[in-house]
């Protein structure tokens, strides 16, 4: 078993790049098998493991997919489109549902996998079929399969989501791009990720307006062809390096960012009393000496992001007096809050609102990543407890951090990705090899 292995203690400088977004290219990918025409070339592309997943999903539907593991993907689906996207994929990412609307709006029929509940919640997809629904689909759900069918073109109609759901939103707009007239999705969700896919359905010749405010218009086409794209980047990763520069007292340059999407989190660390300035296409932040205690509700786009909480909750666990988190996106993404307390964190859960009581000194443990942003969130508290921090199910971390360790250690820190065969609870030999690593 891999682990991140990370000693406490110093502040971290320098700079780091980050990628395109995650949240942004998995609908951006599922959009591409819309095309009927041409190779679609999307740049920007992070290597995650995500990436891979989703580029199977749409290999096995016969699409060809080809990425040079750095940053262009080139996407082709010319040929027949099969429509089963079966529960091996859905089992390893949820995003693999996306390609629901596209294999709707292009072949008329779909059969996924029923996406599962996980860490964070039970994450249902009504919204989504909802939205199928309105536009002439029906939709049964069998043998933990659900199979969507229309018979000819789907028609355009009215959908009101019951939650600004990013997902549902995304699904929805890509099946609607095809379809005959006009849909209006209202209570749309807002986020940077949704205007990114909408560019890119617009580049492939769709009409889709009002994407980033809570009503979207979709004027559908009978034919979508292949455009190039480039990903947003990634305001998570950013939100995530802007923390550990933060927790550790650092000073660090937070390359290609749109700070415009990130004015919830730079609103949020700056009341905790860290300095962050635009700079370039980045941001600088400097940690302070103290911070102070924040309260955040996290809310959908424009509100505090979801994908943050955890990393603030590092952030509060030092910071002084009583903070207040009130978790309304996911029913149950509070799982970190027990890997915390290992560490030595004071944190009461009362339903969905955690009250973390700072400041206090923190311990290095062997502590779990429970979701990908809580793994994150134990590794920059790793970052300045006492002594080792050892992290374990790196793959969550992996399916949304390109080499999240060694842009850690670019910036100074002590941290070291392991096998744990290797060097776990190390020998006095091994132990040796191990602290000079940490030097
Ligand atoms: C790949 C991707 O982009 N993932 C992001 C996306 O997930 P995802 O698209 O799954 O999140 P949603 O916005 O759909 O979910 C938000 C809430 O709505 C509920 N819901 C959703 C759909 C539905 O049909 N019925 C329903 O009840 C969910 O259970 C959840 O409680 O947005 C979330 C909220 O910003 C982020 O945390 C995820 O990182
Ligand atoms: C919850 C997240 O992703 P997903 O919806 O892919 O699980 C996330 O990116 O924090």
């Amino acid at each position: 078993m891999e682990k991140i292995i990370v000693r406490g203690g110093r502040p971290l400088s320098g700079s780091v790049r980050i990628e395109g977004a995650k949240n942004a290219v998995l609908p951006v990918i599922t959009a591409s098998i819309l095309a009927s025409k041409g190779t679609s070339n999307i740049y920007d592309v992070p290597p995650l493991a995500d990436v891979y997943t989703i580029s199977e999903v749409l290999r096995n539907l016969f699409a060809d997919v080809e990425y040079d593991g750095t940053n262009h993907l080139k996407i082709n689906a010319e040929k027949p489109l099969a429509t089963e996207a079966p529960f091996e994929f859905v089992r390893k990412m949820r995003a693999s549902f996306l390609v629901m609307g596209p294999l709707l709006a292009r072949v008329g029929h779909a059969r996924i996998a029923l996406p599962g509940g996980c860490a964070i919640g039970s994450r249902p997809i009504d919204q989504h079929l909802k939205g199928f629904e309105a536009m002439g689909a029906t939709v049964e759900i069998g043998n933990g399969y659900i199979e969507a069918k229309v018979d000819g073109r789907l028609q355009g109609g009215k959908v009101y989501l019951d939650f600004p759901s990013v997902g549902a939103t995304e699904n929805i707009m890509m099946a609607a791009s095809m379809a005959e007239g006009r849909t209006v999705i209202e209570n749309a969700a807002e986020e940077p990720e949704i205007v990114c896919l909408a560019t890119y359905l617009n580049a492939m010749g769709a009409k889709v307006r009002g994407a980033g405010t809570g009503t979207i218009r979709i004027d559908g086409v009978e034919e979508l062809t292949a455009a190039d794209h480039t990903i947003i980047p990634d305001r998570v990763e950013a939100g995530t390096f802007m923390a550990a520069a933060a927790i550790t007292g650092g000073n660090v340059l937070i390359e290609n960012v749109l700070p415009e999407h990130l004015r919830p989190v730079i609103a949020k660390m700056t009341e905790m009393g860290i300095h962050i300035e635009e700079e370039g296409t980045g941001l600088r932040v400097i940690g302070p000496e103290k911070m102070k205690a924040v309260d955040i509700k996290t809310m959908p786009h424009p509100g505090f992001p979801t994908d943050m909480q955890s990393q603030m909750m590092a952030l509060m666990l030092i910071a002084e007096g009583n903070s207040v988190i009130t978790e309304t996106v996911f029913e149950n993404r509070f799982m970190h809050v027990e890997e915390f307390r290992r560490m030595n964190a004071d944190i009461k859960i009362e339903g969905r609102t955690s009250i973390v009581n700072g400041p206090v000194k923190l311990q290095g443990a062997e502590v779990a990543s429970t979701d990908l942003r809580a793994g994150a969130a134990l590794v920059l508290t790793g970052l300045v407890a006492d002594g080792y921090t050892r992290v374990t199910e790196l793959k969550h971390i992996d399916r949304g951090y390109v080499d999240f360790t060694e842009k850690l250690l670019a910036l100074g820190a002590n941290i070291e990705r392991v096998n744990e065969e290797e060097q776990d609870e190390p020998s006095t030999a091994k132990e040796k090899t191990y602290n000079s690593n940490f030097a």
